[in-house]
């Protein structure tokens, strides 16, 4: 039976399991807030459960977030199962369904300073998207190897995430994100200029995995250049 959205089907996202996405969601944006990504509404996590999509609310404090707040899209036919009648889906929800197109299990979209920077460091490269590119850090190897690959990087393998350009709204984004995951058929991560970056990993384990080994290499990257010491 088709669930109607316009109902409450409050039994979508109330469960006493905490890996329930719901209640992960809420989770994990509290623990991302106090990282710095989901700061002032921004930044974001979707999560992929079978044919299931749960997605956060738009313009909402993430931190805050109960799991009655979240939206559940079938994915499918991409019809909302449950849509709370208070708020939007978040603005990322192109963005995340073209990492879940891709056999993502979780998309983390956050506005971490430390991948800012590294947008601001790395030159654009007009014609095709620039590239942040580092070796030889021991971090490299909580990164998978690609879709569809058995196991992580070695620390001797290049890293490289794909810059694209902000747009002025967040849906804008998706065609240029979908150009950078096929030309680079690999990545888990796009880092989008001036404003953050969206990582997915094949279960939420991985994306979080993924997600923190970024960071780290981020912010290691901003301090070697300061002290100007080499990328590659
Ligand atoms: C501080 S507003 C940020 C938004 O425009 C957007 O970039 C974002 O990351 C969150 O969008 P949202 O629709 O609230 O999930
Ligand atoms: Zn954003």
């Amino acid at each position: 039976m088709v669930a109607d959205a316009s109902k409450d089907n409050e039994a979508l996202v109330m469960s006493s399991d905490p890996d329930h996405p719901a209640n992960l969601i809420c989770e994990l944006c509290r623990n991302f807030y106090r990282l710095g990504w989901v700061t002032g509404t921004g930044g974001g996590t979707s999560i992929k459960h079978n044919d299931h999509i749960y997605i956060a609310p738009s313009g909402v404090q993430k931190e805050l977030m109960k799991p009655a707040d979240m939206f559940v899209m079938d994915f499918p036919t991409r019809s909302y199962l449950r849509k709370p009648p208070v708020h939007k889906p978040s603005q990322c929800t192109p963005l995340f369904l073209a990492a879940f197109d891709r056999g993502a299990g979780c998309c983390i979209h956050t506005h971490s300073q430390w991948a800012v920077l590294i947008t601001l460091l790395v030159e654009r490269d007009f014609g095709k998207e620039a590239c942040f590119e580092i070796q030889h850090l021991e971090q490299i190897k909580g990164i998978g190897k690609g879709r569809g690959k058995v196991g992580n990087l070695g620390y001797f393998d290049k890293l490289r995430i794909p810059i694209i350009e902000n747009t002025a709204q967040e849906e804008d984004l998706t065609e240029s994100l979908e150009k950078a995951m096929e030309r680079y058929p690999d990545t888990y991560a796009v880092l989008v200029r001036r404003h953050g970056i969206y990582v997915w990993g094949d279960s939420v384990h991985k994306a979080k995995a993924q997600c923190e080994s970024l960071d780290y290499i981020f912010q290691l990257a901003v301090e070697m250049k300061k002290l100007d010491l080499p990328w590659l």
